[in-house]
């Protein structure tokens, strides 16, 4: 049996200052990032827009600690992450930040209910909020026990809403959630995002091209060549 123990994360939210990461060098370098001063406060859901090539992935990446800026500083709950090693890096990941992606990327062979449990086994953790309250607050109690083929897009990206919470994360990064979407559940999506980072005090930020979406958002910014600013 797998010991489990609960705990609530009272974050402080995340901080990007002067950061900038650099790909290639000589004549083919590219400031992917460039000099990035960024906060968001616990509760809080920033949205980034920006043409393609502009960034936004790069910045979703290093504020999770899934790449390290070439300068700068990320700090997460007090933690500077550009000093953790790659082991430190992937234990921060697991227990201060979610990530929804695109598709929802769900586990196919599992049901949603499981996708939760996992994240519970995996961390050792038991959810603050239990799996199957997670589930209901993004509206799919009813279909708990269906795997993702049978989910339609929209209920799989709920379902990877309510994964990335399992583990009670400070910082929520959301890549284009509503890529596959039609307006309607755009819109469903994105008012679900605000409601899930008021709630469960998240630091939220999500990468969009839907200007559509931006009005359920705290505050919008836009990135260009490597620079963010308010849009
Ligand atoms: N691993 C890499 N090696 C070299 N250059 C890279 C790498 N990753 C990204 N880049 C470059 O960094 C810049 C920013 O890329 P990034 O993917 O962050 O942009 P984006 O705004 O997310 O684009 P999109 O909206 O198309 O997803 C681009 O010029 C891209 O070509």
């Amino acid at each position: 049996m797998t010991t489990t123990t609960s705990t609530t994360r009272v974050g402080t939210g995340l901080s990007l200052s002067g950061v900038t990461l650099t790909f290639g060098d000589g004549d083919d370098q590219v400031a992917a990032l460039d000099r990035v001063d960024l906060a968001v406060s616990p509760g809080e859901l920033v949205a980034i827009v920006g043409p393609s090539g502009a960034g936004k992935s790069s910045l979703l990446a290093v504020a999770g600690g899934l790449t390290k800026p070439t300068t700068g500083s990320v700090v997460v709950d007090g933690i500077e992450l550009t000093e953790l090693s790659s082991r430190a890096l992937a234990t921060f990941r697991r227990e201060h930040v979610g990530f929804v992606f695109q598709s929802g990327n769900l586990v196919p062979a599992l049901t949603a209910i499981d996708q939760l449990r996992l994240v519970e086994k995996i961390t050792g953790r038991r959810a603050a909020t239990p799996p199957e309250a997670l589930l209901d607050a993004v509206g799919m109690a009813a279909h708990a026990d269906r795997r993702p083929g049978r989910l339609s897009g929209g209920e799989r990206q709920r379902v990877g809403i309510a994964r990335a919470l399992v583990a009670s994360p400070s910082v929520l990064l959301v890549d284009e959630p509503t890529a596959a979407l039609d307006r309607r559940r755009s819109h469903e999506i994105v008012e679900l995002l605000a409601r899930q980072t008021h709630e469960f005090s998240v630091a939220s930020v999500m990468v969009t091209h839907d200007h559509d979406v931006l009005e359920h958002c705290d505050r919008v910014l836009e990135m260009v060549d490597g620079a963010l600013r308010a849009l």
